[in-house]
């Protein structure tokens, strides 16, 4: 158990939920960075975790970014090192088989929005504010953040955020697609793992693979993806899964989906 927890897991049913607890404005620093590799490698080793909620400890920030006090820590073997080991995690997110929800408790600045980016929905408190300022300390975001920001956004919106930094408020994240919802102040958590109870009871094969259809596709062209969805159609009539729906539908039950 490290001596200074600031992320912690919590496992309860079908439900991870990833709590970043740093604070006073939950900063990436290095213990963030280890503790939160850790515990993704706790969810991927899990055979209970059906959806992953990510939300920030408090109600000031989700992640106000990278630690620039601890940046010559973090970065002591040059930038590559440190952006390598969030990309692992974000790849993670990404390919993870289960949804991954990213509960917007405040700020989700820089390196906090970058993990926001790499979560598949996004459910965020009425005064949240998100962005990517890096340009305002001379940076551009290395986490990934140019590249998704744009795939989500689009690139006209990604460039004006990129160029001018600017914080944008929940309702205008709401307004360019940049999150899901947009849920009373401090509810977004208990609104994410309402969320995500409500799916990890549902047909998680049937949601892994058209969250990898969605992620895959997207950079493949037409008819390339549209071939790969066909492939995950076909492999979807092999599951148990498939059968339990619509016997249930059939017979007027809620289907029970065990993920295979
Ligand atoms: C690859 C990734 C790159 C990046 O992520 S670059 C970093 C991107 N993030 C930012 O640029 C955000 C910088 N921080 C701020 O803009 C503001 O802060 C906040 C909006 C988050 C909060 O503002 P307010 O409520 O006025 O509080 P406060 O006095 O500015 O901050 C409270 C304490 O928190 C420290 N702090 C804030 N952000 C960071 C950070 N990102 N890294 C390290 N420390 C941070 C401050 O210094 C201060 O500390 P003390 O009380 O000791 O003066």
């Amino acid at each position: 158990m490290p001596e200074n927890k600031v992320v912690e897991l919590t496992v309860a049913e079908g439900v991870g939920v990833i709590t970043i607890n740093n604070p006073p404005v939950n900063a990436l620093t290095l213990d963030v960075r280890e503790q939160l590799r850790q515990v993704l490698q706790e969810v991927e080793g899990s055979n209970e975790i059906r959806a992953l909620v990510i939300t920030g400890a408090g109600s000031k920030c989700f992640v106000a970014g990278a630690d620039i006090k601890d940046f010559p820590r973090q970065m002591e073997n040059g930038p590559r090192e440190n952006a390598t080991i969030y990309k692992e995690m974000f790849t993670y997110l990404e390919e993870a088989p289960m949804p991954i929800i990213a509960a917007l408790n405040g700020l989700a600045l820089g390196g906090g929005c970058e993990l926001v980016l790499a979560c598949d929905l996004r459910i965020a408190d009425e005064l949240v504010k998100i962005g990517l300022p890096e340009v305002t300390l001379g940076l551009i975001p290395g986490l990934g953040g140019t590249q998704r920001l744009a795939r989500l956004v689009g690139q006209t919106k990604a460039k004006e955020l990129l160029f001018t930094g600017t914080i944008i408020s929940a309702e205008e994240a709401l307004r360019i697609g940049l999150v899901n919802q947009v849920v009373p102040q401090g509810t977004a958590l208990e609104e994410a793992l309402k969320l995500a109870r409500k799916l990890a009871k549902g047909a998680g094969v049937a949601m892994a693979y058209a969250k990898h259809l969605v992620n895959a596709g997207s950079e493949l062209p037409l008819q390339e993806a549209l071939e790969m969805e066909m492939q995950h159609v076909e492999k979807i009539f092999d599951t148990e899964d498939l059968q339990e729906g619509l016997e249930a539908f059939i017979n007027k039950r809620p289907a029970v989906f065990k993920n295979r």
